[in-house]
């Protein structure tokens, strides 16, 4: 598929001389989900705010949808949404007006049915007549998003689309994003929470001291980077992994029921067969065995550990 998004070799240097980003090469395809993850201060506004034209980049290019983001500002905005991460409504104002004023913002000609649509998709239609002010976080948080959709953009950028909101808000906030990318709408988001990046994106972007540190479907990424742990139950307590077992691989669960061994599960041989006829040879009495694959965020920790490193 086409990238919507070309961003190639940006570079960002805030006035005080700090490099934010450091060359940045990505490539995003039209009617993705990326997430962006990263830890705090890496970079992933920075990044956000250039490609929407807010941040002007030292160097690099970005186009949107073939437009150049600094040559073609006009038709490459237009094709953009951002919903930032602060809540920045008017409290008097009514729902409606807010997002039909966000659309004439674009130079869009006025038009009911397109408001009334991104109204109903966020589930907000019946509350068009409200005032901001008497509405939820969650929300004030669709309004934001009703805001960015109000021109019918292509692609929509959520910074931290559920930073401090609740699980259940979280959620929902996943179903929406779910919905857009049905509509065909390109997604970049960026968050802190792992999860949310397991839930919902189809490729995930590692972004840490300016630098992306890679950008990979989200399956093949925790097949290639993931570690199985292997949890061997006995049926006695040991008080440490037996002389003939000892291995930088093994370890004892600290209640000293159960051997811990951590595999690659990409190696040719997983070396299970062989410690299970170990184990056996020590004597030690099998009760179960359970295995456990490592989650994106044991990856993610993995791979900023390395970085920094
Ligand atoms: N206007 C600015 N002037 C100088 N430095 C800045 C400016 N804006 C951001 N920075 C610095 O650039 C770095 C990247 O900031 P950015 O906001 O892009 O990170 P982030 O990944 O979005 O972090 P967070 O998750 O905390 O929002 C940080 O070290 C920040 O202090």
């Amino acid at each position: 598929m086409a990238n919507i998004v070309e961003i190639t070799d940006l570079r960002k240097s805030y006035k005080d001389g700090f490099q934010a980003l450091k060359g940045v090469n990505l490539g995003i395809e039209e009617g993705e989900i990326l997430a962006l993850l990263g830890p705090n201060g890496a970079g992933k506004t920075t990044l956000i705010s250039t490609v929407c034209g807010i941040t002007m980049p030292t160097s690099g290019t970005v186009t949107v949808g073939g437009h150049d983001i600094l040559h073609d500002y006009r038709a490459a905005r237009s094709m953009i949404g951002l919903v930032p991460q602060e809540i920045n409504l008017e409290p008097f104002e009514r729902v409606i007006n807010t997002v039909r004023f966000s659309r004439g913002l674009f130079g869009k000609p006025s038009d009911d049915a397109a408001i009334e649509k991104v109204l109903r998709q966020l589930s907000l239609w019946d509350k068009k007549d409200n005032q901001i002010r008497e509405l939820s976080g969650g929300m004030k948080r669709r309004v934001l998003i009703a805001k960015a959709l109000a021109h019918d953009p292509r692609v929509l950028f959520l910074d931290e689309p559920t930073a401090g909101v609740d699980v259940e808000l979280r959620k929902d906030m996943w179903q929406i994003v779910d919905k857009l990318k049905e509509d065909g709408v390109t997604i970049i988001l960026t968050t802190h929470y792992i999860e949310e990046a397991e839930a919902i994106a189809d490729r995930v972007g590692v972004i840490a001291h300016g630098e992306l540190l890679l950008v990979e479907e989200k399956t093949k990424l925790m097949t290639r980077m993931g570690q199985k742990e292997l949890e061997v139950q006995l049926t006695e307590t040991l008080t440490e992994v037996p002389r003939n077992l000892q291995s930088d691989d093994l370890a004892l669960s600290s209640d000293g029921h159960a051997l811990i061994y951590t595999y690659d599960t990409n190696a040719e041989r997983t070396g299970i067969t062989k410690l299970l006829a170990d184990v056996a040879a020590e004597g030690l009495v099998l009760r179960d065995v359970v295995t456990r694959q490592s989650s994106l965020e044991d990856i993610f920790v993995n791979l900023v550990k390395e970085d920094a490193a």
